[in-house]
Formats: structure tokens, C-alpha cells, sequence
């Protein structure tokens, strides 16, 4: 929380003046049941009328400027908590872009959400408390047993025996909840992830007739956070009623007491109403204070979910001195060397990969299901670190380049067809804004896409709705390879992108593609159709790189890759 401090830092001024504004209004709210007392015991006492009206209207005046007060202090409060979320929220979005697949694999999609979000209100919540009420509770409290003190330094004995009391009931109270508001925060995560699974999922949900398994998954996570919330509530509500039978126990005692003193003429009338006021504005005072102590428990919890997303490392960041490598003849584009990768999650992905490249090569990726290849190819613009060996761009370490140099040597076709709000144009300028009309036709020949975007009535400015939703599977498919073409980047890796596209389309696509010139190809694919003709074939299996080499010499050599083909081909296909 002391390292969120900062946040407050350009606020100076409201943090400051706006705690005195609220104590201004308190000494003020502490000043009138001793006026009160005076209107009892002179006015009305007396029959005193002009008295009255006069310090009746000190009364409202005080009440006026308090309210004064109260409203700049709240505005203060607001400007300085709304200010604190955004900047806080600019820099977690700011740092959430700057992790490494790494890290977001670990943290995951729903509690960056959540932290993004509900922990930043959080903190939003405490900074306006801070402002509002830190000082003003206590104060108030204090104040009070002062004022009682001056009135009566016997009966404000009674206040100093319920203070403790309430006090201690306090404690109790949240000694018993405060735990629970820290897991009621991670409970938030899971109804997170499970309503976002959700909604991403709606149409395989309904397709395969699981509304009623997931309804009860979303009923068990969010019937599980209003147990807690519940279990929390139950405790929390004993509060007010224990506290108020304190006080009206102290009420009862200041009467009593007070009872005798006014016979005695000790004490006025007056006073003994002031002193039930007292009482009660310190019993308000002390809700007030176990209140704050919640509100800064959860804010406490909040603050150390945003700081360790604020905290956390990029692993993949550039080194000193990176450099753009001087081109050398005859060296590989690509190469891998003794390179073994695993996620987060513990085993290996990929062992003992070594491969090379030359500039222009095609190079088609097969494998089973979970052999590795989404995960080799995403070692090539460094979304991840490899474990152990190099891979190499350029007969340079990736881990030397200059990011942005690097990642701009790609044209990614990514196994997920994501496009963004907006217009076909805007999402084909994304790696080349400058690029001309021209160039972004000729990305949507090559990715079969034009037909289909010229016989849009708005052509490339024809919109785009939120994850390209009113475009077909292939249409999407299409216009992501199309993004990655604009700019003809040295290295377009294609990860099993064109699933969605009709055999004949696949095939115009292949085609158009090995007449690029310059750029090197990784096609990756479960379909030997999409990489027989490559320049060099990589089979991997289960992590391993199974075998290398072209259709025909792998068909000789591999055993795996043959039973891939044959498993899609016939034979004479094969022997093509
Ligand atoms: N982000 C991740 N975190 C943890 N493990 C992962 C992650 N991505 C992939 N894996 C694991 O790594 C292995 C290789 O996955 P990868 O996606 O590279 O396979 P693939 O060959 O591309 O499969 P497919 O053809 O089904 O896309 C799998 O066992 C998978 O469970």
C-alpha cells in the first residue's frame, strides 16, 4: 500500500486542505450541543426569546459554513480519488502491455480485469475515506469526550467507560471479518473468469447444450462469494446493535447520574442534554472509524493485487546495447540451436530444437495436436524466452535485438482470427499506418480477401464490429493474413491460419504466397496438403523435432511424418 503513496503525490494540495475543511465542519458539529445547551438553559430557561433567535441563527450559521466546508472537502475528495484511478489505471493498462506472455499466462485474463477495475475502485474508495474521514472520526471522538470533560469532569467517566467498550466490541467485530474480506476479493476472480468464459464461449456453450452445467458453475462460484459475503454480514451485524446498547446504556447512566447533579443543582438541564448529544456523536464517530477500518482492509488487499501487477517484471525486455545485426551473406535467416522451452507451468514444450533457414525459404510446421508448433514459432518474435539454447534471426540472438526491430521483422498470423473495431482499412494499417491504398490491395490478393471486401458497398472502410463478429470465420481469417502482408515483412509466419478457408482458397492462398519474393514463410498446419511443397519440412512430436527435410526425403526418412500423410493421403498423393 506505502509504495501506492505516490499516486498521491500530484494531489498534494486536496489531501492536504481537504482533511482541514472536514475538521473545520467537525469543531463546528462539536460546538453545537454545547450551544444547544446554552438555548435550554438561558432561552428557554429564562423565557429568554431574543437569546434564542440569536444563537439559533450562530447555529444555522455554523451549520451553513460547515456544509461549506464538508461540500469542498468532498470535492477535493472526489477530484483526488477519481485522479489516483486514472492514473493508476493508466499505468497498469500502461505495464499490462509491456509483460511478456509469461506473465499474463500467470496472472491470466479475469484478475487482470478484476485488478484493473474492482481493486482500483478499491483504492479509489479509500483515497476519498482518507480525505473525508481519517481525521475527522478521530477528531470527532476525542472532541467530544474533551467537551463532555469541560461540562462535567465526574460524568465523562461514563464516557470514558463505553468508549473502551465500543471499542473493544469494534475489534471483536473485525477481528472476525477482516479475514474474509481479502477472499471475498479472489472469489471475485473466479466469477470473473467463469462469466468471461461465458460470454467468449456463448455460441459453443449453446451448441453443445451446456447452459445448465455452466449455470451451475456460475451459481456454484457466485453462490460461494455470497457465502462468504454472508458469513461476513451475520458478524458485521451484530455491530450496530452491540454499539448502540452500549451507548444507550451510557445514555441511561448520564441521565441517572445526571438526574441527581440537576437536582442538586450541580448541572443544568442543558448540560445533560448536551452530554446525551456527546455520546451520540461518539458513538457515530466510532462506526464511523470501524467502518474505515473495512474499507482499508479491502483497499489494503486491493493495493497489493494492483502492486503486483505494478511490480512485476517484464521477463522479455530490451538489453543494453541491442542492435540491429550488419546483414551477412550466407547466413541463415533463421536459427535455432539446442533450444529447450517450457511454460510456466513446469514441463517441457519443446526439447533440443535446432533448425536453420535460408532468406526466402518456406517452411511448413506439422505436428499433432499439442506437439509444440504454436509454441516454436512464437519463440521467433520473442514472445517468450527459450529456456536453454538460441534462436537466432539474422545469425543474431533475439535477445539482442532491439524489440520493436525485432517484432517488426514479422507479419503474424496468429491461430485465433482477431480484428479490431473499426474499419478493413484500419485493421490492415496496424503494422504500416502509412500504407497506401495500393499496397493494401495487393495484401488482399495475395490473402484471397479482395473479391470479398470490393463487393462491400464501403469497400476497406466498411466497418468492423467488435472481434470482427459480422465477418465470417473465413472472411476474418482472411483479412488477418491480409494485415500481415501489407507491410511484406522479411519473416510471415502463418499459425495454422487458414483452417477456415475451402481447400481451393487454401490452395490460391499457397499459391500467391510462393510468389512472394524475399519474405521467409513458416506455414504452420495439421494438414500436409498446406506444407508438402515447402522448402523444408519440420515434423515435431510431443516436443521433439521428429524429423527435417523436404516432403520426399521425410517420406523416406520419418516415420511419423508418414503416417501424417498417409493418414490425409493416398499413396500416389503422397509419392507426388
Ligand atoms: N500458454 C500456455 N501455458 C501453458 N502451457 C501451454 C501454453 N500454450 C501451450 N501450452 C502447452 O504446450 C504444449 C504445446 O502447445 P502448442 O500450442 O505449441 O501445440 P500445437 O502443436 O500448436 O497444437 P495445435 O495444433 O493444437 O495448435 C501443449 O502441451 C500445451 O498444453
Amino acid at each position: 500500500m506505502k509504495k501506492l503513496l505516490r499516486y498521491l503525490k500530484p494531489f498534494k494540495k486536496q489531501v492536504i486542505l481537504g482533511p482541514l475543511f472536514k475538521l473545520t465542519e467537525a469543531i463546528f458539529e462539536l460546538l453545537v450541543p454545547t450551544l444547544m445547551a446554552h438555548i435550554i438553559d438561558r432561552g428557554v430557561g429564562r423565557s429568554d426569546l431574543p437569546y434564542v433567535w440569536k444563537m439559533g441563527a450562530l447555529i444555522v450559521g455554523l451549520g451553513v459554513v460547515g456544509l461549506g466546508c464538508a461540500l469542498t472537502c468532498q470535492y477535493f475528495a472526489a477530484r483526488t480519488s477519481q485522479g489516483v484511478g486514472t492514473l493508476l489505471r493508466q499505468d497498469m493498462f500502461k505495464k499490462i502491455g509491456q509483460l511478456s506472455h509469461r506473465e499474463l499466462d500467470q496472472f491470466g485474463t479475469a484478475t487482470l480485469i478484476t485488478r484493473v477495475t474492482s481493486d482500483v475502485n478499491q483504492l479509489q474508495v479509500a483515497v476519498a475515506m482518507l480525505i473525508r474521514l481519517v481525521v475527522r472520526a478521530p477528531f470527532l471522538v476525542i472532541g467530544a469526550t474533551v467537551m463532555a470533560m469541560t461540562i462535567d469532569l465526574k460524568m465523562s467517566l461514563i464516557f470514558l467507560a463505553a468508549i473502551p467498550l465500543i471499542g473493544l466490541t469494534l475489534y471483536v467485530v473485525m477481528k472476525k471479518t477482516v479475514p474474509f474480506y481479502r477472499t471475498i476479493q479472489k472469489k471475485l476472480d473466479r466469477i470473473g473468469t467463469v462469466s468471461r468464459e461465458n460470454l467468449e464461449g456463448v455460441r459453443v456453450i449453446r451448441a453443445f447444450s451446456r447452459q445448465e452445467q455452466e449455470k451451475a458453475r456460475f451459481d456454484d462460484a457466485s453462490g460461494d462469494l455470497a457465502g462468504t459475503s454472508v458469513r461476513v454480514g451475520r458478524v458485521s451485524a451484530l455491530l450496530n446493535p452491540l454499539t448502540s446498547i452500549i451507548m444507550n446504556f451510557g445514555i441511561i447512566a448520564i441521565l441517572y447520574f445526571g438526574g441527581y447533579q440537576v437536582n442538586s443543582g450541580a448541572l443544568s438541564q442543558g448540560q445533560i442534554i448536551a452530554l446525551v448529544n456527546y455520546m451520540t456523536q461518539i458513538l457515530l464517530a466510532l462506526v464511523v472509524v470501524a467502518n474505515l477500518v473495512v474499507i482499508f482492509t479491502k483497499a489494503s488487499a486491493s493495493a497489493t493485487r494492483v502492486s503486483e501487477v505494478l511490480e512485476t517484471v517484464p521477463s522479455i525486455a530490451q538489453q543494453p546495447g541491442a542492435a540491429v545485426p550488419a546483414p551477412t551473406a550466407g547466413c541463415p535467416k533463421v536459427q535455432l540451436r539446442d533450444v529447450d522451452f517450457r511454460y510456466f507451468t513446469g514441463e517441457n514444450a519443446l526439447t533440443d530444437i535446432s533448425f536453420a533457414v535460408q532468406p526466402g525459404q518456406t517452411v511448413g510446421i506439422i505436428g499433432g495436436t499439442g506437439a509444440g508448433k504454436s509454441t516454436l514459432v512464437n519463440l521467433l518474435p520473442r514472445f517468450y524466452d527459450a529456456v536453454a539454447g538460441t534462436v537466432e534471426i539474422d545469425g543474431q540472438d533475439v535477445r539482442q535485438w532491439p524489440l520493436d526491430a525485432l517484432r517488426a521483422q514479422f507479419g503474424l498470423v496468429p491461430q485465433q482470427a482477431r480484428l479490431f473495431t473499426g474499419t478493413i482499412r484500419e485493421n490492415l494499417l496496424w503494422q504500416v499506418p502509412d500504407a497506401t491504398d495500393e499496397q493494401l490491395w495487393r495484401a488482399l490478393d495475395i490473402a484471397q480477401a479482395s473479391e470479398f471486401v470490393q463487393k462491400l458497398p464501403q469497400g476497406l472502410d466498411a466497418p468492423v464490429q467488435q472481434g470482427g463478429k459480422n465477418l465470417s470465420g473465413g472472411q476474418r481469417q482472411r483479412l488477418t493474413i491480409a494485415r500481415a502482408l501489407v507491410g511484406m515483412p522479411p519473416i510471415l509466419i502463418l499459425d495454422d491460419s487458414a483452417s477456415a478457408l475451402d481447400f481451393a482458397t487454401d490452395a490460391a492462398l499457397r499459391a500467391a504466397l510462393a510468389r512472394i519474393e524475399g519474405s521467409t514463410v513458416f506455414i504452420v498446419s495439421q494438414r500436409v496438403s498446406a506444407i508438402k511443397n515447402a522448402d523444408l519440412v519440420l515434423v515435431l512430436d510431443d516436443g521433439q523435432l521428429v524429423g527435417s527435410g523436404t516432403h520426399h526425403q521425410l517420406m523416406d526418412s520419418c516415420q511419423v511424418y508418414r503416417e501424417i500423410c498417409l493418414s490425409q493421403l493416398s499413396e500416389e498423393e503422397a509419392a507426388q
